[in-house]
């Protein structure tokens, strides 16, 4: 099974507007073409945490101090019923620097009500929202079709919102 991470960056928005969170438009791997926060798959020896900051600074070019780091959610991805992805999700405010594009990854500001939810992964409308409000998840979505994952079709999916999750991990 992989072990991955998805790190979601807020700010304030413009004027009155609501928040933006930054997405990346993804170059390559999986979901290339969609939209998704900044992440990946975690390297030996690495922590989901370390992981997340590591990602974020390889794809679009800013620094995330670990503490600053909300652990958010954990997301199981299940294709045709056996574990494929395993996923720590975080939220943070604070960063430094600007982000810039890379090899995988195109940035993107945008508004938390203009997500574009029609070139994410489909399973992320049900729950990115409630991260991106300040809720906390676990989930499991279940796919089937067979390899790779983002042609697989997503089936069904539980949720548990309002988690705790610890401040260390
Ligand atoms: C199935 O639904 C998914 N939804 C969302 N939002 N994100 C997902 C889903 N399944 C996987 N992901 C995330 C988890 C990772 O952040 C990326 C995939 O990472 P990738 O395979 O590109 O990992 P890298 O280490 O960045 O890849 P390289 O080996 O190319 O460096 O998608």
């Amino acid at each position: 099974m992989i072990e991955a991470t998805l790190c979601f960056l807020l700010r304030d928005g413009s004027s009155d507007c609501d928040d933006e969170v930054l997405l990346i438009e993804k170059r390559r791997g999986l979901g290339e073409g969609w939209y998704n926060g900044p992440g990946g798959k975690l390297e030996d020896g690495e922590t989901p945490r370390e992981c997340a900051v590591r990602e974020t600074r390889e794809e679009v070019g800013l620094e995330v101090d670990p503490a600053d780091l909300e652990k958010v959610g954990e997301l199981s991805f299940v294709l045709d019923d056996e574990a494929h992805t395993f996923c720590h999700v975080f939220r943070a405010r604070t960063f430094a620097g600007e982000p810039r594009a890379s090899e995988e990854a195109r940035p993107e500001w945008v508004a938390v009500d203009d997500v574009p939810y029609d070139q994410m992964w489909e399973d992320d409308q049900l729950w990115l929202p409630g991260i991106l409000e300040g809720d906390t998840v676990i989930g499991e979505f279940r796919f089937v079709g067979g390899e790779p994952l983002d042609e697989a079709d997503f089936a069904d999916h539980v949720l548990e919102w309002d988690v705790t999750f610890p401040s260390n991990c």
